[in-house]
């Protein structure tokens, strides 16, 4: 097991890259399942571990996959799908493997995955993708840890309002419609830009779906797909972390590749705690000379502020000055952080879906564990500004999410590094992931 050692105090400067979007390039990998002809070329893709789960889920299924780290794309060549059940090792692995559901029965006309299951951000529901799928014809037996779906005809389109605009509900569903017989309309559709991601590239394939970003997605089925080319859009979540490093360190950072529009609700809670943030040619500049000032903030779906970037935001509240409340509202327990962050000194405490911060206390470096991804994000960027050293353990998590943090963040000045529990030894995760 490794650690991220860092020591509060640098003041980070500089320019960073953001990669391709991890929650736009899973859904995108498993909708290549859809495509029976010609071969898929995607480019862009985050060197993750959640991605080279699913490219192991669709080698499990006898699909032709090939990751290139280096020029950092994916090829798939789904003519032949071999197999339609996932194995449990890789399903628990990551919850987003259940989004090969929708395709394999579009394709196939069934799938066998095991329950995703709970995990720390929440009990995690399928039901509206369930619902979705039996609309369309899909039928479903819950056994032995398996759901397994069968199609007795083909698919047919079918009108399907969501109870909660969920964002694997209706990419699942998206996927399912684009091979479906006749149209398919989802209302109450999550409006993500990973949403609209996946639809373009269904589009590419030769799909037809329209109104994706919107609350109603329309989708008329083709009898096929064909292989393309497609470049993942740069992770908003991703971006949103490195804009919270500049300012939390008081830092002046451009973070290149950063799309404005899909960051407005950060990039005005940052504006609000007086951090400048100045929209660049192809990224945003931010800087942060003024102490930051205490804001109350709620997550909500898109367009509303990200749940993915709550507890980095909770970690820029901590050094605000003053009082703010931050309030949960997409996932039922998405604080366990706060713990972690207790024992660096921050003041703060849990009042159901909020979170009331005392900001302003000093902090001082602890060795604390990532509980979920950006969960792990968030207590480096505590670390940043503690007094003292700070380790942080768990790094499977931060490993589902972010490509090279350790480097990223060393190479904007802060004093960061990896190393290995067991030997002592520092550890360069970009040459780790196999
Ligand atoms: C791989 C990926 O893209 N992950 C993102 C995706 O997760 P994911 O797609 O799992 O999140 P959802 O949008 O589905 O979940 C939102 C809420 O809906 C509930 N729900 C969901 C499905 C369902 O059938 N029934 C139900 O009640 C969930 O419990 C949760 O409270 O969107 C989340 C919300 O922006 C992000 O935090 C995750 O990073
Ligand atoms: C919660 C997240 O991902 P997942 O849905 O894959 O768990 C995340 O990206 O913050």
């Amino acid at each position: 097991m490794d650690k991220i050692i860092v020591r509060g105090g640098k003041r980070l400067k500089g320019r960073v890259r953001v990669h391709g979007a991890k929650n736009a390039v899973l859904p995108i990998i498993a909708a290549s399942i859809l495509s029976s002809r010609g071969e898929i070329l995607i480019r862009d893709v985050p060197m993750l571990e959640d991605v080279k789960t699913i490219t192991q889920l669709l080698l499990s299924m006898g699909i032709r996959t090939e990751l290139d780290e280096k020029a950092e794309t994916v090829r798939i060549q789904a003519e032949h799908v071999e197999q339609t059940e996932a194995p449990y090792d890789l399903v628990r692995k990551m919850r987003a493997s259940f989004l090969v559901m929708g395709p394999l029965l579009a394709r196939k006309k069934h799938a066998r995955i095991p329950l995703p299951g709970g995990c720390a951000i929440g009990s995690r529901p399928i039901d509206q993708h369930l619902k979705g799928l039996e609309a369309m014809g899909a039928e479903f037996h819950i056994g032995q840890g398996f759901i397994e779906g069968t199609v007795p005809d083909r698919l047919r389109g079918a009108r399907i309002y969501l109870d909660v605009a969920s964002v694997g509900a209706t990419e699942n569903i998206m996927m399912a419609a684009a091979l479906a017989k006749g149209r398919t309309v989802i209302e109450n559709a999550a409006c993500e830009p990973e949403v609209v991601d996946l639809a373009n590239f269904i589009n590419a394939m030769g799909g037809q779906v329209r109104g994706a970003g919107t609350d109603t997605i329309r989708v008329v089925g083709k009898d096929f797909l064909r292989g393309t080319e497609y470049t993942v859009i740069p992770d908003r979540i991703e971006a949103g972390t490195y804009m919270a490093a500049a300012a939390i360190t008081g830092g002046e950072v451009f973070v290149e590749g950063a799309i404005t529009d899909h960051l407005n609700p950060v990039i005005a809670k940052f504006r609000e705690m007086g951090v400048e943030m100045v929209e660049g040619e192809n990224g945003i500049h931010v800087r942060a000379d003024q102490p930051l000032k205490p804001v109350d903030v709620k997550t909500l779906p898109y367009p509303g502020f990200p749940t993915d970037m709550q507890s980095q935001m909770m970690a820029l509240l901590l050094n605000a000055e003053g009082n703010s409340v931050l309030t949960e509202t997409v996932f039922e327990n998405r604080f366990m952080h706060v713990e972690e962050m207790k024992r660096m000194g921050a003041q703060m405490r849990i009042d159901g879906r909020s979170v009331l911060i005392e900001g302003g206390h000093p902090l001082s470096g602890a060795e604390v564990k990532a509980t979920d991804l950006r969960a792990g994000a968030a207590l480096v960027l505590v670390g940043l500004v503690a007094q003292g050293e700070t380790a942080v353990t768990e790094l499977h998590h931060i490993d589902r999410g972010y490509v090279g943090l350790v480097e990223k963040l060393r190479s904007l000045g802060a004093d960061i590094e990896r190393i290995s529990e067991e030997t002592g030894e520092k550890v360069n995760i970009q040459h780790s992931f196999a």
